[in-house]
């Protein structure tokens, strides 16, 4: 195990006159050379684990670790970026704020995979044309963490694959960490091998995707008194497992045991209702 490059420890944060956390005791570290997979529910607190991540924000509680600044490249949700510059003005701009690190080879293979003119004026852009510049500026700059808010949900399909694709392949081939956040789960499940589960504020679920699939399996059928998280024994190996229960078909009906995915893992943590220090059995 490599050592954490992102480590949070005890860290909260609570917005300016909001009595609600946004984020409370959250404990993690992720090791280096991971695809993180950001989950959770609308409002469970990503984009405020990313933001702190990035240092724009600051813990009102505990402590989060990252790297500087500069070896750190975050895409926030909203694509913020200068309008009334043209695409090749702006990575020129990325160019010049990042002198060391710059790597013009792979700022242009980004951008030239998809339409969008250089000359053409960032305002006059679409939401995924931004997507593809903000992706390129990011990736240009040849960041250790690259922290990515919902990078996909502006992008058909097809844009959607190649810049996943590219990303995938940048990040093995340099070593880069990728944290990212999507509501897009089969996406994530592909692409991902690591898992910050997050609900409420409060990390509920974290580690090696693999490991957490394994540890867990699906319930399907008239499992009515079954608590959602139950841990059971695995038929064939014996080994201990938590049941994801879904609840389904006739009430004298069968019950079906399958390998979770991670769409499983999420409803079933989603479905349940729990304290705020409450985690699966
Ligand atoms: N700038 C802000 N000022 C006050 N409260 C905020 C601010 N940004 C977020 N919040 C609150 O913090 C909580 C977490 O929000 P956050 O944006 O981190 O969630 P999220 O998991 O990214 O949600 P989504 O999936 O909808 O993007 C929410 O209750 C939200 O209302």
């Amino acid at each position: 195990m490599t050592d954490p490059v992102i480590e949070a420890d005890g860290l909260g944060l609570r917005y300016a006159r909001r009595r609600a956390w946004a984020l409370k005791d959250c404990d993690f570290a992720l090791p280096g050379n991971r695809i993180c997979a950001l989950v959770g529910p609308n409002g469970a607190g990503k984009s405020t684990l990313l933001g702190l991540a990035a240092g724009l924000l600051r813990p009102t509680e505990g402590r989060l670790q990252a790297p500087a600044r500069e070896r750190i490249a975050y895409v926030a949700q909203d694509k913020p970026l200068y309008g009334q510059l043209t695409v090749a003005e702006t990575l020129r701009l990325g160019r010049e704020l990042n002198p060391d690190r710059w790597n013009d080879t792979v700022a242009e293979r980004i951008t030239a995979a998809g339409p969008l003119p250089s000359d053409a004026k960032v305002r006059a852009l679409s939401g995924g044309q931004r997507t593809r510049l903000a992706l390129a500026l990011a990736l240009g700059k040849r960041p250790e963490v690259l922290l990515l808010d919902e990078p996909m949900a502006d992008l058909d399909p097809l844009a959607r694959r190649e810049l996943m694709g590219a990303l995938m392949a940048d990040a093995a081939e340099h070593g880069t960490t990728v944290v990212m956040s999507s509501h897009i789960l089969t996406e994530l499940e592909g692409a991902c091998d690591h898992l910050l589960l997050v609900h409420g504020g409060r990390i509920r679920l974290e580690g090696a995707i693999d490991d957490l699939l394994a540890a867990h399996t699906l319930l399907t059928g008239p499992v009515a008194d079954l608590a959602p998280h139950t841990v059971v024994s695995s038929r064939t190996t014996g080994r201990q497992l938590t049941a994801l229960v879904r609840r389904e078909g006739p009430v004298d009906g069968p019950w079906r045991t399958t390998p979770p995915t991670l769409e499983d893992l999420l409803l079933a943590h989603l479905s349940t209702e729990r304290t705020p220090e409450g985690t699966p059995a």
